[in-house]
Formats: C-alpha cells, structure tokens, sequence
C-alpha cells in the first residue's frame, strides 16, 4: 500500500517535471492547435443550429457540416502525435478515441448517404460537438493558466451522459448501415480476385460493433480516474502503455 502511495507520488513528480520542460514552442502549438479546434468544433455547433432553425428538420444536416467535420474530426489525428512527443497522455486511450471517430465520420456516415439522416447520425455529431468544445477550452485555459472552474466541472463531469449517448448514436448508426452494407457488399471483395484475398465489410462491421464491448468500458474507466484525480486531487497510479 505503501510502495503503490510512494509509486503515485513519483508519478505525480514526474508529471509537473513534463510540465515544466515542455519547451515554449511546444506550448505554443498547443495553444494554437487547441484554441483551432475550439473555433471549429464551435463553427460545427453554429451551423447545425443555423441549420436547425432555418429548415426546421435534421435531415441534410449532416451534409450541410460534412467538410467542416471530417476536417476537424481528421485533424485530431495530430493528438497521437501529441501523446508520442509531448507526452501528453496514453497513446492508446487517444487513438482508440480518435481512430473510432474517424471511421465513424469517413467509413460509415460519409460513405453511406443512405443513413445521413438517422437520428443517431444528429445524437452523436451533438454529443461530440459538445464535448469537444468543452474539451479543447479545457486544455486551452488550462494553458493559459486561466481556467474558469465551471469549465473544468463540464470537462470532468458532462463525459458520464455524453459518453454513453455517443456511443449508442454511433453503435445505432452502423447497426442502420448494416442492411446497405450487405445488399451492396461495398468495401468488401469476393473470391476469386486477382489478390486472392476476401474481405466482407459486413462482418467487419460487426465486428467493429463487438468491439464496443471490451474497448468503452476501458476508456470510460480513464476518464472517471482522470475526474477523480483533477477534481479530486486523488493520486493515480496508471499502468504504462
Ligand atoms: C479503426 C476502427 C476502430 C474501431 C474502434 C472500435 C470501438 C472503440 C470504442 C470507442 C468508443 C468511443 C466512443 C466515442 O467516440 C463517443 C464519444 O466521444 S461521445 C462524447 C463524449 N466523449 C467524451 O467525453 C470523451 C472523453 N474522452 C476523452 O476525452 C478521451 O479519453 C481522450 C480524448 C483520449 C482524452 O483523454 P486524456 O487522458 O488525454 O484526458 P485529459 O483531457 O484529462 O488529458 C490528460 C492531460 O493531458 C493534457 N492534454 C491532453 N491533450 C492536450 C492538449 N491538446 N493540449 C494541452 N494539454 C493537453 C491535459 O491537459 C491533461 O493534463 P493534466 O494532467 O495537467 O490535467
């Protein structure tokens, strides 16, 4: 108990070391790649309600923000990076988190016109633009060294609905796919080929759903131990990747 007190405060040392050799530079990037993606995610939630209002239905929503989305939501992709040189966070919570967005954005909605007008296409684009507002404020004031404590509490805090509802919306959007998938066989190949290899999408994707099961819990795991330890101030040991 002892040893795994004395592990936390080590780690905890090692943390405000990072912090403060993170050179000028590298705080400046971020500064700059999180105040960018604030202003897009903001952008993205201005339009859907522009949208909203001036249409008066969800449908064609997502093809009114579809540029706006896939730029920003591909554009996270610099977080791995971030996880690998600024040594930010687990490399392997982000890219689960970063990777899964972006099939969902370009392997499903984007490719299936078909389900662009689900409902769980509208609950997963709201839950994600509301997140990530709240999310890239949080890293940019906490940068600044100004941040306003009711952003902090929707960081740590608006994750254990909104979690959730992003999962069903995007778990009820490849499930809608589905039937298009099988009734297409699009992305997959049949032998014979010239490759001599066969993939079927459809059970890819079911796959992809089964993966949901073991994959969420760990990352909803993360962040309840990440909002015990900033709005708590418990020391927490994680495991290396
Ligand atoms: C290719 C096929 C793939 C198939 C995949 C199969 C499925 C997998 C299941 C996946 C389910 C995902 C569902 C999801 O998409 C649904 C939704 O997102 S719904 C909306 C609700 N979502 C959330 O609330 C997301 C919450 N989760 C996270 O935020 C993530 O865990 C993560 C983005 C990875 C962030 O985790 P992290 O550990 O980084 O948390 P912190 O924010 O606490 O950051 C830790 C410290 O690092 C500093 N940091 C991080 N990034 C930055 C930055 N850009 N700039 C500055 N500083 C940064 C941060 O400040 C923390 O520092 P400190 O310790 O000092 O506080």
């Amino acid at each position: 108990m002892a040893s795994s007190e004395e592990d936390g405060a080590v780690e905890e040392k090692e943390n405000n070391n990072k912090k403060r050799t993170r050179s000028a530079l590298a705080t400046a990037w971020l500064t700059f790649y999180n105040i960018a993606m604030t202003a897009g995610w903001l952008v993205l939630a201005m339009a859907m309600i522009r949208f909203y209002f001036q249409k008066g239905t969800h449908k064609g929503l997502y093809r009114s923000i579809a540029r706006t989305l896939k730029f920003f939501q591909t554009f996270a992709l610099v977080e791995l990076y971030h996880c690998t040189v600024c040594q930010l966070t687990s490399v392997i919570v982000t890219g689960v988190q970063v990777c899964s967005r972006i099939f969902m954005v370009w392997f499903i909605t984007n490719s299936i016109r078909q389900i662009q007008s689900e409902e769980s296409v509208i609950l997963f684009l709201v839950v994600w633009t509301l997140t990530e507002i709240t999310r890239y404020s949080y890293y940019t004031f906490s940068l600044l060294h100004h941040l306003p404590y009711f952003i902090k509490w929707a960081r740590y805090n608006l994750f254990i609905v909104f979690y959730p509802l992003g999962v069903i919306g995007e778990l009820m959007t490849i499930y809608a796919a589905l039937p298009f998938v099988r009734r297409t066989g699009m992305y997959s190949m049949r032998l014979p080929n010239m490759y001599n290899v066969s993939f079927d999408y459809y059970y890819c994707l079911i796959i992809v759903m089964l993966s949901y099961i073991p994959l969420f819990p760990q990352l909803y795991f993360h962040m309840l131990r990440q909002r015990r330890r900033v709005l708590y101030g418990e020391v927490i040991v994680e495991k290396d990747d």
